[in-house]
């Protein structure tokens, strides 16, 4: 059985009155890819504020690698690698001078740190730049000097903090891309953010957080299997009318059906066929329609079925 990296236990923290983080427990197993998904300001930061000891918490325990974890506790601390989602580095050092800083906060051995540093570079597409000062980078190049920063000590447990807002398609590929290399030479990962996708491309097991509570917790198909909602078909159909809606209604599997523009939005608690029993039912009925599409749920509908409010804001 896989080890138990990070253990967080019942934990609160209050902002005053606010309770951003309620009585919220987590496990991270060794070699994992953790996604901790939720909408703005449900508290995930906080979170990751209060596990890494930057912040102090009203209740609750947070073990790392079985230990307690303090705001002291450097043996700890030089394990973990951070990435915020704010860019955190020094505009008077260059790239190199960045990276080798930050390393050197934990590898006191010159070589090994200069090895360590170059690797970084090199992992991060940054060699070329390695002269160059921060101010200099573009956007991409900068949340990619950010990594090198929290990765260059080669921490067994890294997390990311939401690193790719406000980043272009081609440099997230880069980062989505980069850490899952990092996980597969041997780190354990924790990956904060509210876009769906990312983690269900990136994330072995997912906590879905809202208000501070965890809410839900598993693989994204354990997650989706658990739903009543297992394929959605949308049908451009603009002469519908309430008989068509209830005899779409009476076919196996489908438990709803909604009105949407010109769009008839139909609900599947299963089956294999859905799609063909739809459209036969249109053909047979001599019902004349546009375009069709049908969906697989996503983390959304996990979300929407269990807060009633759609993920993204
Ligand atoms: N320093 C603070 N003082 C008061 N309230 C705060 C503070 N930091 C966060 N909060 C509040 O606590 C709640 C949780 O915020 P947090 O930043 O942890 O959420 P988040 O899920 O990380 O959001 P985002 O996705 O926007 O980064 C929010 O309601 C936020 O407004």
């Amino acid at each position: 059985m896989s080890q138990c990296v990070v253990e967080i236990e019942n934990l609160v923290k209050r902002y005053g009155d606010k309770v951003a983080v309620d009585h919220f427990s987590l496990n991270v197993n060794e070699g994992e890819i953790l996604g901790l998904l939720g909408p703005n300001g449900s508290g995930k930061t906080t979170t990751i504020n209060c596990l890494l000891s930057l912040l102090q918490y009203d209740k609750g325990t947070v073990t790392i690698f079985d230990k307690e974890m303090k705001p002291e506790a450097y043996d700890i601390k030089s394990q973990i690698g951070v990435v915020m989602q704010n860019v955190a580095v020094i505009d008077t050092l260059n790239v190199y001078e960045n990276v080798d800083f930050f390393c050197g906060l934990y590898i006191r051995d010159k070589a090994t740190r200069k090895q360590y540093v170059e690797e970084a570079l090199e992992f991060t597409g940054l060699t070329e730049y390695k002269k160059y000062k921060p101010k200099k980078l573009s956007g991409g190049l900068l949340r990619r000097l950010n990594i090198a920063c929290g990765i260059a000590h080669k921490p067994k447990l890294i997390i990311f903090d939401e690193p790719t807002v406000a980043v272009d398609p081609q440099s997230r590929n880069a980062i989505l891309e980069g850490i899952k290399k990092m996980n597969k030479d041997g780190a354990t990962i924790i990956y904060t953010s509210h876009y769906m996708e990312e983690v269900e491309e990136l994330c072995s097991r997912v906590v879905i957080m809202d208000h501070g509570k965890n809410i839900a917790n598993g693989t994204t198909s354990e997650l989706k299997s658990s739903l009543m909602n297992r394929e959605t078909i949308r049908v451009n159909l603009p002469n519908k009318n309430d008989e068509v809606i209830k005899g779409l209604k009476e076919i196996n599997h489908v438990y709803k059906v909604k009105e949407d523009g010109d769009d008839l939005v139909i609900k599947c608690d299963g089956g294999d066929h859905n799609l063909v029993h739809v459209l036969s039912y249109l053909t047979d009925n001599n019902i004349p329609f546009g375009h069709v599409s049908t969906e697989l749920p996503t983390l959304n509908d996990v979300f929407l079925e269990i807060t009633g409010k759609e993920l993204r804001d």
